[in-house]
Order: C-alpha cells, then sequence, then structure tokens
C-alpha cells in the first residue's frame, strides 16, 4: 500500500477538540489511532515506507506522545530508541534546554552519552506546531554529537510554520491545520 493511501485512513481516524486546552487552540487527537492495531500498523507501515533505506541508527522520540510510538517505530526499522524526556525523569547527568511551545514554556533533558558521536538519528513527535519542543530536541541531538537526518510528525499545523525553524529535512505523515482556529 502506497503512503497517500495509508495517510487518508488515518487522518479519517482523528478527533478534533477546538478550545482546548486554551481558548483559541484546535487540539488534534492521534490517540484513537492506538486503539485499533491494523492502524497502528498502517502508521508505524507509513513511516518505515517514507524512511525507505536511508540509513538510521537511532529513534528519537519526544516524550509523552512521541513515545506511542517511536519505540515501535525504532523497532521497525532495527534501530534503537532514545527518549528525550520532561525535566527530573532521567538519571545521570544529563543535557537540557528550556523552549517555548504552541501553548506554553516547558524544558527537555537527554542523558548524556547515549547518542554515539556521529550517529544517525530520526527525531519523532505526534504534532509539529511552533517547532518549539523539535528544535529544543534537535539542539540535544546535536549536542550529544549525534547527527539529525529528519523529523517525522504525524501531523504538521501549516499555518504555524514550525518546519522553518528546523534547519532540516521535516516530513509529515497527514496534512494540517492552514490557519488559526477563528
Ligand atoms: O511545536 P510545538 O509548539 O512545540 O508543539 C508541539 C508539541 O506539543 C505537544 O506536546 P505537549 O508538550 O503539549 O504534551 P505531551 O506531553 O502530551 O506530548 C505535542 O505532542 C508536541 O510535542
Ligand atoms: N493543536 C494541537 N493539537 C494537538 N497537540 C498539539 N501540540 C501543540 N499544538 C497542538
Ligand atoms: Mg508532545
Amino acid at each position: 500500500m502506497e503512503i497517500a493511501t495509508l495517510a487518508k485512513e488515518l487522518k479519517a481516524n482523528l478527533k478534533q477538540f477546538p478550545n482546548f486546552p486554551s481558548e483559541g487552540i484546535l487540539f488534534e487527537d492521534f490517540l484513537p489511532i492506538f486503539t485499533k492495531p491494523d492502524l497502528f500498523n498502517k502508521l508505524v507501515k507509513a513511516f518505515k515506507l517514507h524512511v525507505g533505506d536511508k540509513k538510521v541508527d537511532y529513534v528519537v522520540g519526544l516524550e509523552s506522545r512521541g513515545f506511542l510510538f517511536g519505540p515501535a517505530l525504532a523497532l521497525a526499522l532495527n534501530a534503537g530508541f532514545v527518549p528525550v524526556r520532561k525535566p527530573g525523569k532521567l538519571p545521570g547527568p544529563t543535557y537540557s534546554v528550556e523552549f517555548q511551545k504552541e501553548y506554553g514554556s516547558d524544558k527537555f533533558e537527554i542523558q548524556q552519552d547515549v547518542l554515539p558521536a556521529g550517529s544517525k538519528v530520526l527525531v519523532v513527535d505526534d504534532i509539529l506546531a511552533t517547532g518549539g519542543s523539535a528544535f529544543a530536541a534537535g539542539e540535544l541531538v546535536t549536542k550529544s554529537g549525534a547527527e539529525i537526518v529528519e523529523y517525522l510528525f504525524v501531523m504538521e499545523l501549516d499555518f504555524l510554520k514550525g518546519r522553518d525553524k528546523l534547519g532540516k529535512p521535516v516530513f509529515t505523515l497527514l496534512s494540517g491545520q492552514e490557519e488559526k482556529l477563528k
């Protein structure tokens, strides 16, 4: 099956919630995908088709929603999985970075010495909104000495132009919001 066919079926299973978690935000809920193994399989398959034979050593997933499919994709690609976590969760020495996102500010951390220098990394998350989260995760990967091959997202909020921040190839599986909620 082609990526476009898989994407169409996945998109039909998303839910939208206006004004969540705050006024003016149209929240895209992708959790329904995980309630059906058939859809979950299609999600992983579509990303795997996109990655093709690019060399990937690690999938780096962003807490929390990047943890829902990052490890499954890593297994499918025969790559390792490395988490980027919210502050105070990872033991041992970490790199950390503060950032702004669509609805607030936050901090991310990665364990030092977990990504070998020069290793090839995919950064994955559910939504690319302002790009604040993904850019911060990318900084942590770069600080570790690893190399970002590409950023992968399930959906992108086009009107926020997050991809312009990232400076590396960006792939989003599903078309997203063209404009802000009115
Ligand atoms: O592009 P940005 O503006 O940075 O926004 C995108 C991020 O916001 C959401 O995570 P959030 O931190 O809200 O919560 P989560 O723990 O449910 O993933 C989403 O899962 C992305 O990680
Ligand atoms: N509109 C949105 N829907 C779901 N997750 C998000 N993360 C940031 N913006 C979001
Ligand atoms: Mg998130």
